[in-house]
């Protein structure tokens, strides 16, 4: 049936109508205010200029704060305009006759003469019966306490510049259309947002209690980088009044990813979220004195099974683990002790401070500090105390001397008379003097006993102290641990193995470089963090409010990311009171394409794997075809990329093992010539200008396309664990097309799901 045929078309049309009429007649307002604060800045401006000291001060900064509230408004209200809301839902509180339909955007717009909610914003407490209730009893929470009400209506739009194109009814019997049209969309290089379509177990996510810490485990494709933006507008908007935006933090695994992402915040109306990596995130404040050896490098050295990299695999583990943590808190320990002076400070025969005020200084009053901030806090304690000593002590001196003068005065022999005064004026002046000189250097003198060495100096001392790690490995291991990290670090050179032992470090000894305000922390990707990264995470941000979404299938740094999830929670939140979410339905691709995806990945160790769960979508089955010739197989590629540009397929990748593998391909199709734009992408690119990237597989975690092919010409998948991921998580890039194309004889992996 024709929409326009349903006996409410005209009615949502009209509201429809008014609602964007009122929203331009708003940004008309917001948009001359912005103009007039504008003028006010400038005025109040010349204001200060023209010395009206601090009134014009106080005027400036009132008319850049709303004037910087009137931009953000009006960059809302544009970004909504075409689209000013997703759904309606009609609700009736328990107290009240009257049924109030609730129309609900990515914005809230009142009408502030009759106080109606005109559109009402995806994240309020009311909203959220769009996304968990039923037709009939709802409750929702509010800050004043459970709501409840009686739900008659759910109603979804589509709507496309400003015009009511479709609307239909949903319950719990429905399907849901908006996510099937949504899902059968094209892939952007850039992430979108998904407030229409949020599905109830990850509406859960989203608006989990923001204090409580919590892990989601999610299959591939279940929208946990989504979710994880979707949270932290979600906290904004709900927590605004108690954290600004400066306080959350996103850290994801590099910056092409940090590019894919970046455009949901601002469009979800967020600005300022820092959105970061974890070796960025260390390196502002540790500085950056070592040079970061490439951890992909390392990655397939893994892939032999020679003894250096058993060794090898087993620093980076014991490197990432609450042992190694444990151990450097007994080395901190020991240089606290190291630290605690002998003698007592004095300035001739008084007293300054005693060797066990300092103690009490360093091991109880300042303990809260860092080690060096503790050496600093008692040095300014002795400049203190000495200013005080030794206005005394000339006080005193020139007092006992002025005394011994008078006496001198009664002399009766006037030369004995003479030469005592003189004896005594120069002694004065010669003690006065001493003490100046002593004043000078004393507390410089007695704070040199404090050892000091850099973070650099502190981790080598570290590292060379067997009997730290003596019982905790055997001998061989320790020297292999020792002798490896050493030699890096004799090279300026750190694993990123090494980043949650120095960013501990630094905070415990010396304080981070850079003032961190972030409470609120969420980690995409988490699966590659290891305990000891998030425990130094935790001890630096001084909280607990950590989101934390993985997916252990995709674990492929295993070697040094987390085990297992139980071990996280036993480890980082000891007190029981982290949430634990599981997301089994995947979002992304198709019926045909996650089978494929399944059967490869039950091939893994991944411990308590569960399975990906596709959303009905099907497409067509993926395309396997072996190849006797390189060129012939990437001819094929280039053929059907372009057979698949016209048939809508915006974004498509080729998927090599290593990097070396897409260089050769990208070698081969400069080689073949084509129309195509073709780009190379490593970590800090940029996808968006291409028409056909080819991208490592270690590098394509978190990204999708509408197609991808997975083209083995030299590097086969083989059935080790680590190529098992590695080919999971390129299966499950696409949306709708997979491709593996292989030379003969490159198809270990592949050939053990036909067996
Ligand atoms: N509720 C939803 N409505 C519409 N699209 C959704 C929904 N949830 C997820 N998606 C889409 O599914 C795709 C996968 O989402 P996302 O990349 O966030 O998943 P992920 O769990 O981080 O995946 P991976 O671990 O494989 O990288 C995206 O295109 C996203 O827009």
């Amino acid at each position: 049936m024709s929409i326009k045929l349903h006996r409410d078309y005209g009615q949502e049309c009209t509201r429809l109508d008014e609602t964007v009429s009122y929203l331009e007649y708003v940004l008309h307002e917001s948009m001359h205010n912005e103009q007039a604060f504008r003028e006010n800045i400038k005025e109040a401006y010349s204001r200060i200029n023209s010395l009206d000291g601090s009134e014009g001060y106080i005027a400036l900064l009132t008319n850049v704060k709303f004037f910087e509230m009137t931009q953000g408004n009006i960059r809302q209200l544009q970004q909504v305009r075409s689209r000013p809301y997703f759904c309606r839902i009609d609700i009736q509180p328990d107290d009240t006759e009257r049924v109030q339909p609730l129309y609900i955007g990515k914005a809230s717009l009142f009408r502030p003469d009759t106080q109606e909610p005109v559109i009402v914003d995806w994240r309020s407490p009311v909203a959220n019966v769009y996304y968990e209730g039923r037709i009939g009893k709802v409750s929702y929470e509010t800050t004043t306490g459970t709501e409840n009400a009686n739900l008659h209506l759910k109603r979804q739009y589509t709507i496309e510049g400003g015009e009511l194109l479709d609307f239909r009814d949903i319950d719990i019997t429905t399907r849901d259309e908006l996510l099937q049209e949504s899902l059968g969309g094209s892939a952007d290089s850039r992430l979108k947002d998904i407030v229409s379509t949020i599905q109830e177990e990850q509406n859960r996510v989203i608006r989990a209690e923001m204090y409580r810490p919590m892990i989601v485990q999610g299959a591939a494709g279940s929208g946990k980088t989504t979710i994880a933006l979707h949270r932290i507008a979600y906290l904004i908007y709900t927590y605004g009044d108690r954290f600004n935006p400066e306080q959350f933090m996103i850290l994801a695994p590099h910056q092409l990813f940090l590019k894919y992402i970046a455009d949901v915040l601002p469009e979800l109306g967020v600005e300022a979220v820092r959105q970061t990596t974890y070796l960025d995130f260390v390196q502002e404040n540790i500085g950056k004195k070592l040079k970061l050896v490439d951890p992909n490098q390392r990655l397939f050295r893994f892939l032999q099974r020679d003894e250096e990299v058993r060794l090898l695999k087993f620093v980076s583990r014991y490197k990432g683990s609450q042992s190694y943590k444990e151990q450097i808190d007994r080395y901190l320990d020991e240089v606290t002790v190291r630290m605690l002076p002998q003698t007592d400070c004095k300035l001739g025969k008084r007293l300054l401070c005693t060797a066990d005020e300092v103690r009490k200084f360093f091991c109880e009053d300042y303990l809260r500090l860092p080690i060096y901030k503790r050496v600093e806090k008692v040095g300014k304690i002795l400049r203190e105390r000495l200013k005080v000593k030794k206005k005394q002590l000339l006080k005193d001196i020139a007092d006992h001397y002025d005394e011994r003068l008078e006496q001198a005065l009664f002399l009766q022999d006037p030369v004995k008379r003479k030469a005592k005064v003189i004896k005594l004026m120069d002694d004065r002046e010669a003690l006065l003097k001493s003490v100046e000189a002593r004043s000078k250097t004393l507390v410089k003198e007695y704070m040199a006993q404090f050892p000091k060495l850099d973070l650099i100096g502190h981790y080598k001392e570290l590292l060379a102290d067997d009997a730290l790690f003596d019982s905790l490995m055997s001998e061989e291991e320790r020297r292999f641990f020792q002798a490896h990290s050493l030699q890096l670090l004799g090279k300026k050179r750190m694993e990123l193995e090494d980043t949650a032992a120095l960013l501990y470090l630094q905070h415990k000894l010396f304080g981070l470089l850079t003032e961190v305000k972030v409470r609120n922390l969420v980690i995409d990707e988490a699966q590659d963090y290891s305990i000891f990264q998030l425990l130094a995470l935790k001890e630096v941000l001084g909280s607990e409010m950590f989101t934390i979404l993985g997916d252990l299938s995709q674990g492929i740094h295993s070697y040094r990311g987390v085990e297992s999830w139980e071990a996280v929670l036993e480890a980082v939140f000891p007190n029981g009171n982290c949430q634990f979410l599981l997301l089994e339905q995947s979002y992304r691709t198709t019926v045909e394409i996650m089978n494929l995806a399944n059967r490869v990945i039950v091939h893994s160790q991944t411990p308590g794997l569960v399975l990906a769960k596709p959303v009905v979508r099907h497409g067509e089955e993926p395309k396997r075809e072996l190849f006797g010739e390189q060129r012939a197989l990437l001819a094929q590629v280039l053929a059907d990329t372009e057979a698949l540009k016209g048939q809508g397929m915006h974004s498509v990748a080729v998927i090599g093992k290593t990097m070396d593998e897409c260089e050769q391909i990208q070698m081969w199709m400069e080689q073949l010539g084509t129309k195509l734009s073709v780009k190379l992408l490593d970590e800090k690119e940029d996808y968006s200008a291409a028409d056909l990237v080819i991208v490592p597989s270690y590098v394509v975690k978190g990204l999708e396309f509408d197609a991808v092919f997975i083209v083995s010409l030299e590097e086969e998948y083989t059935a080790d664990e680590l190529d098992v991921k590695l080919l999971y998580v390129a299966m499950t890039r696409p949306l709708h097309r997979l491709f593996v194309y292989s030379m003969e004889g490159k198809t270990e992996l592949l050939d053990l799901l036909e067996a």
